[in-house]
C-alpha cells in the first residue's frame, strides 16, 4: 500500500534531481568541506532529563504540513529562528522540504546566519548527496526517518553524517524502528507521535515507545505539543528534549510560548 511518506518521498527524488543536475556532487561536496564546522547538537540535548534546566526544547521553522495545510507564512525565518533562540530553544529545526511543507536550503542558509545555537535540516533523507547538500547550507543535524529506510541505509547514512562532523536524530515511530535505530547506533533517538504513513497524532504513544529507549541514547518527543501540558507530559515521561512545530509558527509571540513551554518541563 503506497502511504503519504511514500508520496512524499517520490517528489524529493524528483526535485533531487534536478538539483543534482545545476549542482554535481563534486561541487556540492567542496561547498560542504569549506562550511563551517557543524556544531555539536548532541551536546546541546543531552542532559534535557536529569539537569536543572529542563527539557530542551527544538523549535521548528515550518510554514506547512501535509495533515494541516498552510500553518503561517513565515515570510523571515531568521527572524522566527532568532525569536525561538530568545526564548531558549537549543535546536532550531528548519523544514527544507519544498512541496509539502514549503521550506527550501534557502531558509536553512538564512536561520545558520542568524543564530548561534544548533540548526536540524528537517527533510527526507534518501541519497548521500543530501548530507553533504546540509552540511554545505550550514546544517549541524540531520533527521533520519526509520520507516523510510532500509539497514544498510541508516547505518551507511548515519556513518556518513558523522564523518561530516554532524549528528543525526533518528526518528521511529514503533518500538521495531527504536530497536532498528538502537541496532545502527543512533545516539540521538526521536518518537514521532504522528505517524508518517497515515498522520495520525497520538501523544499517548510517547509513553508506551519510551520504555524502549536506551538509557544512553538523547531521548526526544516530536509532535503533537499545544501547550505547555504537552511539554510536561513529555518530560515527566523521560524526553530529554521535545520537537515542536505547529505551536510555535501558529503562536504570534513564539518567544514568549517558548518560555512558558521550558518553564511547563520544570514542573516535574
Ligand atoms: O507541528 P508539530 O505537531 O509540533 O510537529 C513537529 C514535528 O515533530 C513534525 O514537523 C515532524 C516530525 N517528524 C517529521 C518528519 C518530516 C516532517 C515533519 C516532521
Amino acid at each position: 500500500m503506497s502511504t503519504v511518506l511514500d508520496s512524499i518521498i517520490e517528489g524529493v527524488r524528483e526535485d533531487l534531481t534536478s538539483r543534482m543536475a545545476e549542482t554535481p556532487l563534486r561541487e556540492i561536496t567542496a561547498r560542504a568541506a569549506e562550511a563551517s564546522p557543524a556544531l555539536d547538537a548532541y551536546a546541546a540535548l543531552q542532559g534535557g532529563r536529569s539537569d536543572s534546566a529542563g527539557v530542551r526544547i527544538i523549535s521548528e521553522v515550518k510554514r506547512s504540513s501535509p495533515s494541516k495545510g498552510a500553518l503561517a507564512e513565515i515570510p523571515d525565518p531568521a527572524e522566527l529562528a532568532q525569536a525561538y533562540e530568545r526564548g531558549g530553544a537549543s535546536v532550531i529545526s528548519v523544514l527544507t522540504e519544498g512541496r509539502r511543507f514549503r521550506g527550501s536550503l534557502a531558509d536553512l542558509a538564512a536561520v545558520r546566519a542568524a543564530v548561534d545555537i544548533p540548526v536540524l535540516r528537517k527533510d527526507f533523507m534518501v541519497e548521500e548527496y543530501q548530507f553533504h547538500e546540509a552540511r554545505a547550507y550550514g546544517a549541524d543535524l540531520v533527521l533520519l526517518i526509520v520507516a523510510a529506510l532500509d539497514d544498510a541505509q541508516l547505518r551507511d547514512f548515519l556513518a556518513l553524517t558523522h564523518e561530516l562532523g554532524m549528528n543525526a536524530l533518528v526518528e521511529a515511530h514503533t518500538e521495531e524502528e527504536i530497536e532498528r535505530a538502537v541496532a545502527a547506533e543512533a545516539k540521538i533517538v526521536g518518537v514521532n507521535v504522528r505517524n508518517l504513513k497515515t498522520l495520525d497524532v497520538d501523544v499517548a504513544h510517547y509513553e508506551a515507545m519510551a520504555r524502549h529507549l536506551p538509557a544512553d541514547a538523547v531521548r526526544i518527543a516530536e509532535s503533537g505539543v499545544d501547550g505547555p501540558g504537552v511539554v510536561a507530559d513529555y518530560a515527566r515521561q523521560g524526553a530529554d528534549a521535545v520537537l515542536v512545530g505547529e505551536a510555535l509558527v501558529k503562536d504570534g509571540e513564539p518567544t514568549e510560548a517558548l518560555r512558558r513551554f521550558r518553564a511547563a518541563s520544570l514542573t516535574r
